[in-house]
């Protein structure tokens, strides 16, 4: 039998199992109270919580009519205005059912929407308003339209709590019947950065490859350096020796299957924790910016890599 996927068995039912976001929860609790709801527009990053809260709502209002109350749907699949001409009408002009006052329409990464997609779901919005409610997902509010985000009450999901990912993590172990080290689950919360689908997602992987889960399963999993190895990059490089920064280099992208990306990120995140005079640090940072952004618009990455150890080698000679 094919295992289930975690998130998906782990997936808070109620807005009491959503962790690590109690204030926007409770700000959200009161309209299940009152049987109300305004259009609402989720912002944050990913793998917070914004649709498994947006499904606990639906739950607790509807309740065992939820399913055929609420609909959820993605707009990076049609981005297009097909999806607000066809599929959201389709279900916005038709009734609720089992006596509810109205459906709800969850649609995920709305900020893939062009704006004369925006537009055209806007007018939907209002012209359905009695029948439908919208919550609509984004990463970047700033990316959805001004007329759009004045009729929605906008709540913000923060990236979780380093704890309250270790807590979850655990209580998932636990449940799954797997051991793992409290070096496994500071490793999750390095790789995880807050997102608690990319902790799961790597516990259940290393699970496949350790009976005990440490933070060698997790990094190597999740094709992640360890930190220590990192700082150990950085810390070549700034003392001048470019050939052995270079060699480090190699092993995260050859052997460890490091991308370009990853890398630049973990380097910036390592930085702060190295004791670094300030002015040197200003300098190391936009020159780490800028090798981001080269490689987000398809640079070479090797070149672009070796021209940031460069970089680094010879602040630390001058
Ligand atoms: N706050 C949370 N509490 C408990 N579990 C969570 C939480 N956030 C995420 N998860 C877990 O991660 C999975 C993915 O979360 P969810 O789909 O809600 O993320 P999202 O914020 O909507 O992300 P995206 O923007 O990528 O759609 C859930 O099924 C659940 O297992």
């Amino acid at each position: 039998m094919k295992e289930e996927i975690w998130i998906e068995k782990y997936r808070p039912f109620k807005l009491d199992d959503v962790v690590g976001q109690s204030e926007t929860v409770e700000r959200l609790r009161s309209y299940i109270q009152t049987r109300n709801l305004p259009h609402l527009l989720f912002s944050g990053p990913p793998g917070v919580g914004k649709t498994a809260t947006a499904v606990s709502i639906a739950r607790e209002l509807f309740a065992d009519s939820w399913q055929e109350n609420f609909t959820e749907l993605n707009a990076s699949d049609e981005r297009g205005i097909d999806i607000v001409r066809t599929k959201i009408k389709n279900f916005a002009k038709t009734s609720p059912i089992g006596g509810a006052d109205f459906k709800i329409i969850f649609l995920d990464e709305a900020d893939a929407l062009t704006s004369d997609a925006q537009s055209a779901l806007r007018r939907t919005m209002e012209r359905y308003t009695n029948n439908c409610r919208f919550i609509l997902s984004c990463n970047y509010s700033s990316k959805i339209i001004e007329p759009i985000q004045s009729r929605c009450a906008v709540y913000r999901f923060r990236p979780l709590s380093d704890e309250a990912v270790a807590e979850r993590v655990r209580l998932v172990a636990e449940s799954e019947g797997l051991d793992i080290a409290d070096d496994g689950v500071d490793a999750i919360k390095y790789v995880a950065q807050g997102d608690m689908r990319k902790a799961i997602n790597g516990l259940q992987a290393a699970a496949l490859i350790a009976d005990t889960i440490h933070k060698d399963a997790i990094y190597k999993i999740t094709a992640t350096a360890r930190p220590e190895q990192v700082r150990e990059l950085i810390e070549t490089a700034l003392s001048g020796n470019f050939t052995a920064a270079r060699e480090h280099l190699d092993s995260f992208l050859l052997e460890q299957g490091l991308s370009g990306e990853d890398v630049v990120g973990q380097i910036y995140r390592a930085m702060f924790e190295l004791d670094i005079p300030e002015r040197k640090m200003v300098e190391l940072v936009d020159v780490i910016a800028e090798v981001d952004f080269r490689l987000t618009e398809g640079a070479n990455e090797r070149i672009q890599l070796e021209s940031l150890l460069a970089h680094f080698a010879l602040s630390g000679t001058e």
